[in-house]
């Protein structure tokens, strides 16, 4: 009876700040970290006076921050009450299920009954995240364990989530909880709206990609509406390159214009939120998404450096009144950071025709590179092909340090670190270490985990690198899956970052 949808958190390898305007692309990759929502009755039977009630229940659980939230939603107004204290909001989860319960509304119009019935019973709503959202660095210094990924693993799933001290949060850019980077709210936001649809019979997640209710799949329907109310939570119109990631996985992405939300902006001025959804499902979106994954044989790794991560709308602050202040050096560097992108996305994906073209010469290549520096790498460009496919590594390295100092130089100029001196040592040594081909800060950069792609076997080597220099590498990996149906909760079918889950595209 319950239905439970999950979504995967994402790292953007390129495009940090660029991509907030269009045309710039950026590459995501999504993760084996999910984010769970769980939604089911709060009663199932119903009592024959309950036809008259106005009001209904819903309830929130967060079993991770201890916190539970109890709303009153008006049956006649579909508008949601909190009656908790205001402590324990999460206005992510508060936006997506008022969002999806409009949409439900408008998708009703032939069996408004059924639904009605639903909203009787009650909506119990429990969110998860895989631990790999967080940092769990603090638990397992105190248990006296090696920082490994080894560690991580022995945590019990879906611990306890530490909060960054209040004085840390604001003047050093710390988020509320210490997270690792891969974008919870975009996670969760997706599978609360997912969940909420399928179990309200909007959509119909067994098989997503089919047209729906409202002339589109249905996991646009997910996108846009989760999209919406993200925005509307956060306060700004971001990118929603994480959104994306969610709903679709893996993939090159150029963002939306942003008038398409100003449907929703009307909603503050009191016009009913089924009609702000209808306009928003009728947008013109705009956002272009290309399939993107890592070539064959390339391992995705993250390694948290122990800062407690850094606060997204402050740094893209910073960036933008630089922008301003001084335009033209702002400009220049951006182009040159668009043109550095663009070389590492064409390297990679020539990787990826290469391997599909010569997979024998290509394997042997990669298991040849994996145990050696890359200086050393040419010493096997002994044939065209071997040499092709070594000059596309080098090329994506070279591409790599370069969006480096592009980024640094922006952190500079804007006052804000968007690849901090701890980090250039961090990434210098791990781009000098045997099999890896790129490392860099994703996102906006600061003090999240940091990224490097490995090539074949080297990264049980990495991993061992890093825990020696206090780095402790996550057990995330690229699993390129978007939203999807699980079979159950994720507490009870044992369902860990180790384990992927059902593909979707
Ligand atoms: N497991 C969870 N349960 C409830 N709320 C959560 C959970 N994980 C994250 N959050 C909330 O989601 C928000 C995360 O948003 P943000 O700081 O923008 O991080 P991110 O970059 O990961 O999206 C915070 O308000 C945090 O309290
Ligand atoms: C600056 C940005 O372009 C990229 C930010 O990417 P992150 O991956 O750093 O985001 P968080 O989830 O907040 O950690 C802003 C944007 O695209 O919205």
């Amino acid at each position: 009876m319950a239905v439970v949808a999950s979504a995967p958190g994402k790292v953007l390898m390129t495009g940090g700040y660029l991509i907030l305007e269009r045309p710039n692309a950026g590459l995501v990759l999504s993760t084996n970290a999910r984010f769970y929502a769980v939604v089911k009755p709060i009663n199932v039977e119903l009592k024959p006076e309950s036809w008259a009630w106005k009001w209904t229940d819903v309830k929130l659980t967060s079993p991770q921050l201890s916190r539970e939230s109890i709303y009153k939603l008006s049956l006649k107004h579909l508008t949601l009450q909190c009656v908790s204290a205001s402590d324990s909001r999460n206005p992510f989860v508060e936006h997506a299920i008022q969002y999806a319960i409009a949409a439900a509304h408008l998708a009703s119009h032939k069996d408004k009954e059924s639904l009605h019935k639903l909203f009787l019973q009650g909506l119990d709503i429990t969110i998860l995240g895989s631990n790999d959202f967080y940092s769990y660095r603090n638990q397992i210094e105190s248990l006296g364990l090696p920082l490994t990924p080894e560690s991580l693993g022995t945590l019990a799933p879906f611990a306890s989530i530490t909060f960054n001290s209040c004085e840390s949060n604001g003047a050093n850019c710390k988020p509320e909880v210490a997270k690792t980077g891969l974008g919870s709210s975009a996670a969760m936001t997706t599978a609360v709206v997912a969940a909420l649809l399928h179990y309200l019979r909007v959509v119909d997640l067994s098989d997503p990609c089919k047209e729906g209710k409202f002339g589109c799949s249905d996991l646009d329907v997910i996108h846009m509406i989760a999209q919406t109310s993200h925005c509307l939570a956060q306060g700004k119109v971001g990118s929603g390159f994480d959104v994306s990631c969610a709903v679709y996985g893996s993939q090159r992405y150029v963002r939306f214009s942003p008038e398409v939300l100003s449907f929703a902006k009307v909603a503050v001025t009191g016009l009913p939120l089924h009609e702000v959804i209808g306009g928003i499902l009728k947008g013109k979106w705009d956002h272009e998404r290309t399939e993107f994954c890592l070539p064959p044989l390339m391992n995705l790794f993250l390694g948290e450096p122990g800062s407690g991560g850094s606060s997204t709308p402050s740094m893209v602050g910073a960036v933008k009144k630089w922008q301003m202040s001084d335009p033209d050096k702002a400009r220049e560097n951006w182009q040159k950071l668009s043109d550095a992108n663009l070389e590492l996305e064409t390297k990679l994906n020539s990787l990826s025709k290469l391997a599909k073209e010569h997979w024998d010469v290509y394997l042997g290549v990669i298991k040849s590179c994996s145990v050696l520096t890359s200086e050393k790498w040419v010493l096997h460009a002994t044939e065209p092909i071997n040499e092709a496919i070594i000059r596309e590594l080098l090329g994506a390295r070279e591409a790599m340090l370069r969006i480096r100092i592009l980024m640094r130089q922006m952190g500079e100029a804007a006052g804000v670190p968007i690849e901090p001196e701890s980090q250039t040592q961090l990434l210098d040594s791990t781009m000098n270490a045997e099999g890896v081909l790129v490392a860099g800060v994703p996102g906006a950069g600061g003090f999240d985990a940091i990224f490097a792609i490995t090539l074949g076997d080297s990264g049980s080597k990495l991993t061992q690198a890093w825990s020696s220099h206090n780095v402790l590498a996550l057990l995330v990996k690229e699993d390129p899956h978007g939203v999807c149906l699980e079979s159950g909760d994720p507490r009870t079918t044992g369902i860990t970052s180790g384990v992927s889950s059902i593909h979707i595209e």
